[in-house]
């Protein structure tokens, strides 16, 4: 597996003139081959990637440099795979839908290997001709062959000047293109930014991996202390927050979140409960509600906040499964978890405090979950800004006059943001507070009064945050 050393290779080079020859045994290459059944359990199981690889490498016993590659082929192929299936269908005389979805599975890994790696172009398509004869036999491998072929013509900006659309007609398609979205998620990020200016930065670090964050638990540990033990940096705005390198190995390895002082959350989820916790309520603030808990990563950075003052939080969550995430992440603190909907709970109303972290389409947290992107439709929005809207209109009768709602969800589609605050505000005449002071030294929040983060403005996930004074 030395390939991936050698130098890039000139956007032209060409395979082999080989004719499959059907006698030839069939050598597969095990990473090569590990990213494309990966594929296909996304594909045909609904997989997520990032759980469904880390086994199959581990039971293959590929490692190291290999595993790297592994890994890279497999979510870089997820993520782009609008922009492969795009420069695939050029090459063809088929559209992708009618081809056979195995074969497409290890063609989207060669495509991606000859536009977005230093592979050498002979290689990346003889491991891929050979995967798709020993999968799928002869005839589709000669299939294959001729399509990848094709593809090494150009290499990728060659390919984008050809497919894209114009950038002065069309600047969000192209956009969306070039950073290999779906371009109604280019479109939502838009209309969320108020224009296209900001577009191609926030598509690029959309794309980019994200690096891993760290909330140190309130009362056990500070963040300096986690920084200094983790190796990572305090957080730029977090006082709980450590921020770790890109790749520095798996999280949940370190002493700390093993011993329960310090657990993964990123940045910009401690931020929003945080920022629950932070205006004034007057009088009690003991009373405290979770109402979208699991798998609890709010409400372990709530609870741990609520006991240093003697309060206590209730946490509820509808999944019986991930309820029980919520009593492992919540264990001794003042936590109880209620396993209900949220929208009718029973709970005895009068909270002082009420979070809803709605279930959203999480289009904010795409570069957490490569094959995200091209899972959510569209049509995925109607049914779950309805949910939304039913949830926070709940926290709303279960807040006492004067007490505090935070409503948060991970995706800045207005639908699942703005829309959902202007309803409730519109149906119950709670009051939408400016959320910014808030979010104290964070830079670049815009007019307000909801807060909307951004991975390309402040390294977080796309969270929004909106605050209503019951
Ligand atoms: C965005 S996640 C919450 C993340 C969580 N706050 C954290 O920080 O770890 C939304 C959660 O709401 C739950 N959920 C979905 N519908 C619900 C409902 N009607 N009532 C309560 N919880 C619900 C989902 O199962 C999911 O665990």
């Amino acid at each position: 597996m030395n390939d991936r050393r050698r130098p890039s290779r000139p956007p032209k080079s060409r395979p082999p003139k080989r004719k499959p020859d059907p006698a030839r045994p069939v050598d597969i290459d095990p990473v090569r081959m590990a990213a494309v059944e990966t594929l296909r359990a996304v594909r045909e199981r609904d997989a997520y990637a990032n759980l469904a690889l880390p086994p199959l490498l581990k039971q293959r016993a590929i490692t190291g440099r290999d595993a790297a590659l592994a890994t890279e082929l497999t979510y870089g192929t997820c993520r782009a795979q609008g922009l492969l299936d795009e420069v695939i269908a050029a090459c063809s005389s088929r559209p992708v839908a009618e081809m056979e979805p195995a074969m497409v599975d290890a063609l989207r890994v060669g495509v991606y290997q000859l536009l977005r790696t230093r592979i050498p172009a002979h290689a990346a398509v003889a491991s891929t001709v050979d995967i798709v004869r020993f999968e799928n036999g002869t005839k589709l491998s000669g299939f294959a062959n001729a399509v990848l072929r094709k593809v090494t013509e150009k290499d990728e900006q060659g390919w984008l000047d050809e497919l894209a659309p114009d950038a002065a007609t069309d600047p969000i398609g192209n956009l969306a293109l070039r950073h290999a979205h779906p371009r109604w998620i280019a479109q939502a990020f838009a209309d969320s930014l108020g224009g296209e200016q900001e577009l191609a930065d926030a598509l690029a670090a959309d794309d980019a991996r994200p690096a891993v964050h760290l909330t140190a638990r309130p009362g056990e540990i500070s963040a300096d202390e986690l920084a200094a033990i983790t190796g990572g940096d305090p957080a730029p705005y977090s006082p709980y927050g450590v921020r770790l390198e890109a790749g520095a190995g798996d999280p949940g390895d370190l002493e700390p979140v093993r011993e329960g002082f310090a657990t993964v959350q990123d940045e910009g989820s401690q931020l929003v409960a945080l920022a629950a916790t932070r205006p004034e309520v007057g009088g009690s603030d003991a009373r405290w509600l979770d109402l979208c808990a699991g798998p609890g990563g709010k409400a372990a950075l709530l609870g741990a906040l609520a006991s240093l003052d003697g309060g206590a939080l209730d946490a509820v969550e509808q999944t019986a499964h991930r309820a029980d995430l919520v009593r492992r992440a919540t264990e001794g603190l003042p936590v109880a978890v209620h396993v209900a909907d949220g929208r009718e709970p029973g709970l005895e109303p009068g909270y002082d405090r009420v979070l809803v972290d709605a279930p959203c389409t999480g289009l904010g947290a795409l570069r957490r979950r490569p094959e995200a992107r091209w899972r959510r439709k569209p049509s995925d929005i109607g049914e779950l800004s309805k949910l939304q809207r039913e949830l926070l209109l709940s926290a709303i009768r279960l807040t006492r006059p004067g007490g505090i709602v935070a409503y948060v969800v991970c995706s800045p589609h207005l639908a699942e943001t703005e829309g959902v605050v202007a309803d409730a505000v519109r149906r119950t005449g709670a009051e939408e507070i400016d959320a910014r002071p808030w979010f104290p030294d964070v830079p670049d929040l815009g007019e307000g009064p909801s807060v909307q983060l951004w991975p390309h403005r402040h390294g977080t996930d796309a969270m929004f945050c909106a605050l209503l004074r019951a």
